[in-house]
Parts: structure tokens; C-alpha cells; sequence
């Protein structure tokens, strides 16, 4: 008998990783719009458990530094709940809180066992500060989480590799830069660039992608960043890309994945609210979560 694990939602109050800061506002914004309850029209057992947040720039030495010791106390902090069974569902903050995110779930199921990942994103996120332009930390945690880039971000836990690239997907990818695209066809990473998205459907490329990541692996998750979304139904991101997945179209083929016993953590990224057109994207969040955890009953019966 399947089993739905109570939702852990952890508040990741990080925009010091982006150029745009405005979505340290975002996980904040989401818990005063009710995220909790609406989750809990569906199950009872979804709460906020945590809020962590980033010290400022200003305080520390740069905005890696700022995003390295953040990483940290949210990776605890993601980490206890894991131990504990919860599912974590962190709401960020810009798309650099992956790192903690996805370091403790390694962390977790090390010597178990790999994690898989699938990344739905309109960019690659696979920089290093040798290859970043921006220099932006959002613009980094694949890589870091493949083990490449700043030690402050790769060396959580005091290991690197914290995902296979085997064992990671992104799905969306429509900007990007050639340094971070170059890191990932040489270490074989599976890239669903836009044109084959629109071309599979949403739904026939995240069913590969869930194959994929749960064939090697103990474990997997889903860091989904607003901004894969067409702006249409997310204008409120930080780096918006034209041309995006269509929100029915995420709604549809997301539902009821985390009922999967295997599914160990959800992330939602980048929700800027200072960015958003008539509460649209904090709508978009609302309804991806809903359907992501749906829980197992209702999610056979559909
Ligand atoms: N998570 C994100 N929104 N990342 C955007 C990254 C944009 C650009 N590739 C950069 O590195 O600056
Ligand atoms: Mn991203």
C-alpha cells in the first residue's frame, strides 16, 4: 500500500544568487497567497516547516559567498526533513537554492545509492565563474551539483558529484550561452531543448526524462523553474524567455508524479513577485504544486 509522505515546504529566501533580487520575495509572497492551504484542499498534510534566508551581499565578502552558506543551512535544514519522511518542497528564491536542495537528498541516500534529477528550465544553469558572463550563482547549480565550479557550491557534505550526469534531464532549455552547453554535451548530459519539446509534447519528454532518471538511481526529484513557463502564464521570473511551455501543458503531464514512493524532494524556483501581472505566476506555482502532489488516490483515479 502506497503511502503519501506529509509536504515539508521549505521557504528558500535567495536572491542574492540572481541579478534581479526580486525573488528572495517569492517563496514569502506564495505562503501569504495561502500556498499551504490549497495544497491542503487536496491533503491535509501540507505545512510550511521552515524560512531560510540569504545574509544580504553587503555582509559577506561576494554573492557566492552570500549563496555557499546559504546552501549549507538549507541543505540542514532539507536534510531533517528528509530524515524525518517528509517529501521537501522548497519554494525559492532564485534557482542557486538547487544546491542545497539536491546536496542533501544525495547526502541522504549516499551509500544507498545515485539521485536522479530532472531540471525544467528555460536555461541550462551550467555555468562555471570561469564560463559565467553574468557571474550570477542562479546561473550555476547544475554544474555545481555535476561536481564543477566553486568549491563553496560543489563541496557540500565534503564530497562533489552530487548527481550522475547520467542521471540528470533538463527539459525547456532556450537560453544559454556555449561555455555551460559545451560542460554538458561533454559530460553526456540529456538536454530536451524547446524545439523538441514542442515537437514530443511536454508530457512524451517528461516520461522519458522519468525513465532516465529513475533507471540508475535509489531516488529522484524535480527543480522546476518558473521560467520555463511561457511568459504568458509566468511573467513573473526574473529572466523571462519567449516561447515557453504551456502551463496546461505542465499541469497535465506533472500530476501525481511525487506520489512515486521513489519521488524524495519537489522544487520550485524563481517566482519573482515584484515581476508578476495580476497574481498570474503565483496562480502558474499554484496550480504546477497541486498537480505535482496530488496525492496517490486521486491520482490513479484521474
Ligand atoms: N536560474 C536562472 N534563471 N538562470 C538564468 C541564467 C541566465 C544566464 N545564463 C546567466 O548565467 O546569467
Ligand atoms: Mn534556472
Amino acid at each position: 500500500m502506497m503511502k503519501n509522505k506529509p509536504l515539508a515546504l521549505i521557504g528558500a529566501e535567495v536572491g542574492e544568487g540572481a541579478s534581479d533580487s526580486g525573488c528572495k520575495w517569492g517563496a514569502r509572497a506564495l505562503r501569504e497567497r495561502g500556498l499551504a492551504q490549497h495544497l491542503g484542499e487536496a491533503r491535509r498534510d501540507a505545512r510550511w516547516v521552515d524560512m531560510v534566508g540569504a545574509r544580504p551581499e553587503q555582509e559577506v565578502q561576494s554573492r557566492l559567498d552570500s549563496v555557499a552558506e546559504f546552501s549549507g543551512r538549507l541543505a540542514h535544514v532539507v536534510h531533517r526533513q528528509l530524515r524525518s519522511g517528509a517529501m521537501p518542497v522548497v519554494i525559492g528564491g532564485d534557482h542557486s537554492c538547487a544546491v542545497g536542495t539536491w546536496s542533501a537528498v544525495a547526502d541522504a541516500w549516499r551509500g544507498q545509492g545515485d539521485i536522479g534529477l530532472i531540471w525544467v528550465d528555460a536555461h541550462l544553469d551550467a555555468h562555471t565563474p570561469a564560463t559565467s558572463d553574468s557571474l550570477a550563482p542562479h546561473g550555476m547549480p547544475v554544474a555545481a551539483l555535476l561536481g564543477h565550479g566553486a568549491p563553496g557550491l560543489t563541496s557540500l557534505y565534503g564530497w562533489t558529484g552530487k548527481v550522475k550526469p547520467g542521471n540528470l534531464v533538463i527539459i525547456g532549455a532556450r537560453s544559454f550561452e556555449a561555455g555551460e552547453r559545451a560542460l554538458l554535451d561533454r559530460l553526456g548530459v540529456r538536454v530536451m531543448y524547446m524545439p523538441e519539446v514542442d515537437r514530443r509534447g511536454f508530457a512524451a519528454c517528461f516520461d522519458e526524462a522519468l525513465a532516465l532518471v529513475r533507471r540508475h538511481t535509489v531516488a529522484w526529484g524535480l527543480s522546476f523553474d518558473l521560467d520555463a513557463l511561457d511568459p504568458a502564464d509566468a511573467p513573473g521570473t526574473g529572466t523571462p524567455v519567449e516561447a515557453g511551455i504551456a502551463l496546461v501543458d505542465a499541469v497535465q503531464a506533472l500530476r501525481g508524479c511525487a506520489a512515486d514512493p521513489e519521488c524524495a524532494a519537489i522544487e520550485l524556483t524563481e517566482y519573482n513577485p515584484l515581476h508578476d501581472v495580476a497574481g498570474r505566476t503565483a496562480q502558474s506555482a499554484f496550480a504546477l504544486l497541486s498537480s505535482i502532489t496530488l496525492p496517490v488516490a486521486q491520482a490513479i483515479a484521474a
